[in-house]
């Protein structure tokens, strides 16, 4: 792995104000531009190069990526769902490693358009668009839809879209069914944002976990709140690394290791 620079710091607007445009130019007039093609690692390059360069960008960056990275080559899962892709650094960091590991189909899942756009350029260019296939929409939507195609468990779930949504989010896949044991769910930005209901959701027995669904239930809001799947049990170990800025973070990783066959309490 190149080492890189840090990236330029992150300022109050942080994404969507046409560096993401800028990025494809600056990848487009590069120097290097045709040893991209077909190469994920000078993909990769070129977009640290513009996040010390010019912009800052919102990616996982290489250092705490190898946390996943290390996972993907331990656990050469064969299916891999990402939920929030942005311009597509994780995807193609992660599913270089998932193809080169034998993975077939790496999902990842990214709500606003112009990004998603940007993130299947450069994943085209990398090579790597017969492996990584981005799903626009708001992930909830797409979530289900999968479901509806067929789409049943997942090897790997990394969730890296808003904070505030992890849980329901890791909740629904459970509802769902991508959740199963065997299962790894990952999850960024875990210390330098942190999220405390989701590390104790995953942290949880399925006896306290079903005595708080029964409430859930009964006080169930129309808002599409899922309740998750209870009975399933996480290992769950937190993984430090540093964002591309050179800020400590982590990413949590849970193991779905059972599924409990406890009777839900009345
Ligand atoms: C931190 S960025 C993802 C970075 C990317 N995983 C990487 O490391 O290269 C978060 C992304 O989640 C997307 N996002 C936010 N809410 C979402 C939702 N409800 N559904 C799908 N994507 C969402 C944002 O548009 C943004 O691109």
């Amino acid at each position: 792995m190149a080492k890189t620079m840090p990236y330029k710091p992150e300022e109050e607007i942080y994404c969507n104000d046409g560096r993401e445009q800028r990025l494809i130019k600056f990848v487009h007039n590069h120097p290097k531009y045709s040893d991209m093609r077909g190469s994920p690692e000078a993909v990769l390059a070129a977009i640290d190069e513009f996040g010390c360069k010019e912009d800052f960008l919102m990616n996982v960056g290489q250092e705490k990526g190898k946390v996943v990275t290390n996972i993907i080559a331990q656990t050469k899962p064969k299916s891999f769902l990402e939920i929030g892709g942005y311009v597509g650094f994780s995807a193609i960091l992660f599913g270089n490693e998932f193809r080169k590991s034998g993975g077939q189909k790496y999902l990842s899942l990214e709500l606003n358009p112009a990004f998603a756009s940007v993130a299947r350029e450069l994943i085209a260019l990398a090579g790597l668009d017969q492996t990584v296939e981005i799903i626009e929409g708001p992930c909830r939507d797409s979530l289900r839809k999968l479901q509806q195609q067929g789409a049943g468990q997942f090897d790997v779930i990394f969730i890296d879209h808003a904070k505030v949504l992890y849980l329901n989010e890791l909740k629904l896949c459970e509802e769902l069914g991508f959740v199963k044991p065997g299962t790894t769910v990952m999850a960024d930005d875990m210390v330098r944002q942190g999220n405390p209901g989701y590390s104790a959701y995953v942290r949880d027995t399925p006896s306290s976990k079903k005595q708080k669904h029964e409430s859930e239930m009964r006080s169930r809001a129309e808002e599409d709140v899922s309740l998750g799947n209870p009975d399933l049990v996480y290992e769950t170990s937190m993984f430090d690394g540093l964002d591309p800025c050179g800020t400590q973070d982590g990413v949590e990783v849970s193991w779905c290791i059972g599924e409990s066959e406890l009777e839900i309490l009345n």
